[in-house]
This record gives C-alpha cells, structure tokens and sequence, in this order.
C-alpha cells in the first residue's frame, strides 16, 4: 500500500506544492514551523479543500480535484494519533479500543485486538479510565485505537510533542513496532530530528511550501546541500549490529561495515540490528588516525563532498564502511585540513555522543525486539 500525494493550494499568504509517495512504514514531514506540514495532513484528513489535489492509496482516490471526488474525512479510512491521545474520558481503555474495531465493521482484514493490546504492552491497562493513565500509556492506548480501526493509512501529528523526555523514550518503541508492524503507510509530522532519524523509513523534508528532500533519514540529513539549511539537525544515520556488551565498562560494542563502534550500553541483544543517528556537529576529522586518544570510534573515509553551511561551518560527508558520516566543522578546519573531494580523512566520534534518543531498532524485530520497554 503507498499513499500518493499531491496538493497545490494557496493561503493569501502562503504557497503549498509538494508531490511525493509514502509507502508502507513511517514517512515523516519535517521541517520548520510555518512550512506546510499540517496543511499536508488536513489535506490528507479532509480537512482542507486544497485548490488542486490528487490523493489516493493504493488506487482509492481519496481527493481528485480534477474528477470532482472528494471523500468526506469519516469515509477516508484513516486512524488519526493526535499529540494528545484523545481517548473518551468516559470509556474504560478497553471500551476506547473496542470503538476503533466498531469503527472498523466491515472492513476486511485488520489487527486482531489481542494481537494488538500484546503489541502495546497494555493488557494490564484494559479496565482502567483514561484519567488514570500516564501520557505515554494514553499515547499508547490512542496507538490501538487507531490500529485497530483497519485503518488504510495512519495520520500522527506531532504524537510525541506533549510528552516529557522520559515519556517519548517510553513510548518511541510502540511506534517502531506500529512502523514495522502497521502494514499500512503512516505519515508522521515531526520537527524532532532524533525522532525522524529513530523512525522513519522516508523522509519529506519541507520548506516554504516545497519538497526540499526525499529519502532515507541518511539520504536526507547527511546530505550536506540539505545540512547546509539546517546545521543544528545534520547529522548522519547508520546502521549496525549489536555485536556484545561489556559488563566491565559497561558498554555496547557495534559493528557497522565491519567497523568496531562502542555505545553506552543499550537493551538489545546480540545480532540485533539498531539505527544509530550521529549528529555532524558531535564528529571530528583528523588526516590520520590519531593513537593514544580516549574517543573510542573512529570511521575511516573518503570525503564525498563538502558545503559550507548557513551558520558558516562546513557540512563535509565522508563515505566510511558504516555507511556516509557527517561532520560539521569550521571554516579554519577545513582550511587547515585542506578537505578536498576524494580526501582520506578519520571521523571521530565519543562513544558517549549518541543520545538515547538517537537510538532505535532498524527493523522487524517482534515480539521483544531491542528497545522494547520492560513490563512494570
Ligand atoms: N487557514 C489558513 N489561512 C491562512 N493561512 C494559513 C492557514 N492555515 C495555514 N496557513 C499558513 O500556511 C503556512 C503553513 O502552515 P502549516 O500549519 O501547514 O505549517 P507547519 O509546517 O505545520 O507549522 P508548525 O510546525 O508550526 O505546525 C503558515 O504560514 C500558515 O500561517
């Protein structure tokens, strides 16, 4: 299933006019405040009446401005996750659920309840009231309600904003879960760079109205055309497998191409395979690989290509055997370093720069897959 999108429409002060695809798993719209993330969904919902559209997933035309359709937002099928989880106060969590399948009668195929309340960890929280819950239980609940309704497509604006840190790092896992295990195309608004690196399988990356970059989080972020507007979200994503844990040192070791890396240790167990965000601004360069140095991951590479950036530092994007590393550095370094297209360099990264926010599973991984949160 792949939700295809297009829409031009224009406020007095403000042009919209984007055309992209989101396939099955998570697509994330991201971009400052002000670039047409919102506008996108409402369109997408039913909610606005864009001046030319073509909506459709997977051959159900939701919006065709040109054929006159325009399905009313309750016939688009789609499961919307709001910041705020939007449970009926009045309802048990068990009821709240049970209107997403009442929603969905008729409609084939579809998650089984049981199948979801495991998938979410909340069968301990069916008889509760939503008032009782914490905000990432809430979240989570909303998460079922929405699955369950046999959604074809699931809308989630900004889902995590309202919750505090603890919170989103509680509630992260569900959505890597709902990713790998929706089946159906989640389009997913975010400013958050962490959170899109962490879950999305395509991003959207939006300003002034425009589609200013499509692909993989690594696609997107670590190309330094894109990092040159935005240097505060650069930063590269790679993958790897969890190769052991230290219990002395209490650290994680990776390996990413064949390249050993070292974490801070993390819930997953070996052979797992993790995405891993590293921020430009975190990495430095060095012409050889320096010894006697306590940062523990060190990336060997070829600069691809270089760009300065908005904020007068350098984007540079080394190709290493992990995949495209990011660094951001300044104009003096570059200078010094004389960085030039084809340049073998060194990347530098503390073993302690990746958040845990940077960190999450790269895939199918059910039904404890790394990242899951231990039942309390
Ligand atoms: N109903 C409206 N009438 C006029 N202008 C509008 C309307 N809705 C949105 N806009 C304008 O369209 C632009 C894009 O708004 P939109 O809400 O889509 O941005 P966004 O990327 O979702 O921003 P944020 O991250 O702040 O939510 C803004 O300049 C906004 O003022």
């Amino acid at each position: 299933m792949t939700l295809e999108i297009g829409v031009r429409h224009a406020f007095p002060e403000f042009a919209l006019d984007v055309e992209f695809q989101a396939p099955p798993g998570v697509t994330v719209l991201f971009g400052p405040s002000g670039s047409g993330k919102s506008t996108v969904v409402a369109a997408v919902a039913g909610l606005l009446r864009p001046d030319r559209a073509r909506i459709a997933v997977d051959g159900t035309v939701l919006t065709d401005t040109d054929r006159g359709i325009r399905l009313p937002p309750h016939r688009r099928r789609i499961g919307v996750i709001f910041q705020d989880g939007r449970l009926f106060p009045h309802l048990s969590v068990r009821q709240n659920l049970q209107y997403g399948r009442w929603f969905a009668r008729g409609r084939p195929g579809g998650a089984r309840t049981d199948t979801v309340v495991d998938l979410l960890g909340i069968g301990h929280l069916l008889d509760r009231a939503p008032a009782t819950l914490s905000g990432g239980e809430r979240q989570r609940v909303a998460i079922g309600r929405a699955l369950l309704s046999r959604p074809q497509l699931i809308l989630a604006d900004e889902p995590l904003s309202a919750l505090d840190e603890a919170r989103k790092q509680e509630i992260m896992p569900y959505f890597e879960r709902l990713r790998d295990h929706a089946g159906v195309p989640i389009l997913y608004v975010s400013h958050a760079p962490a959170e899109v690196a962490r879950l999305a399988t395509t991003v959207v990356a939006l300003r002034d109205g425009k589609v200013a970059g499509i692909g993989t989080p690594s696609e997107v972020f670590s190309t330094p055309q894109f990092a040159a507007l935005s240097p505060s979200t650069a930063g590269a994503v790679i993958e790897a497998e969890v190769s052991g844990h230290d219990d002395q040192d209490g650290l994680t070791r990776l390996s990413a191409g064949g390249i050993a890396l070292y974490l801070p240790r993390i819930q997953a167990p070996p052979g797992a395979r993790i995405r891993l965000r590293i921020a430009a601004n975190e990495v430095m360069l060095a012409r050889t690989a320096p010894e006697g140095i306590s940062a523990l991951n060190l990336l060997p590479g070829r600069v691809e290509s270089l760009q300065e950036d908005v904020q007068g530092g350098v984007q540079v994007r080394l190709m290493t055997p992990a995949g495209a590393v990011l660094a951001r550095i300044t104009r003096r370094s570059a200078r010094e370093l004389q960085v030039a297209p084809g340049q073998p360099l060194t990347a530098i990264v503390k073993s302690l720069a990746p958040s845990r926010d940077d960190i999450g599973t790269a895939g199918p991984d059910l039904p404890n897959g790394p990242g899951a949160p231990e039942e309390t």
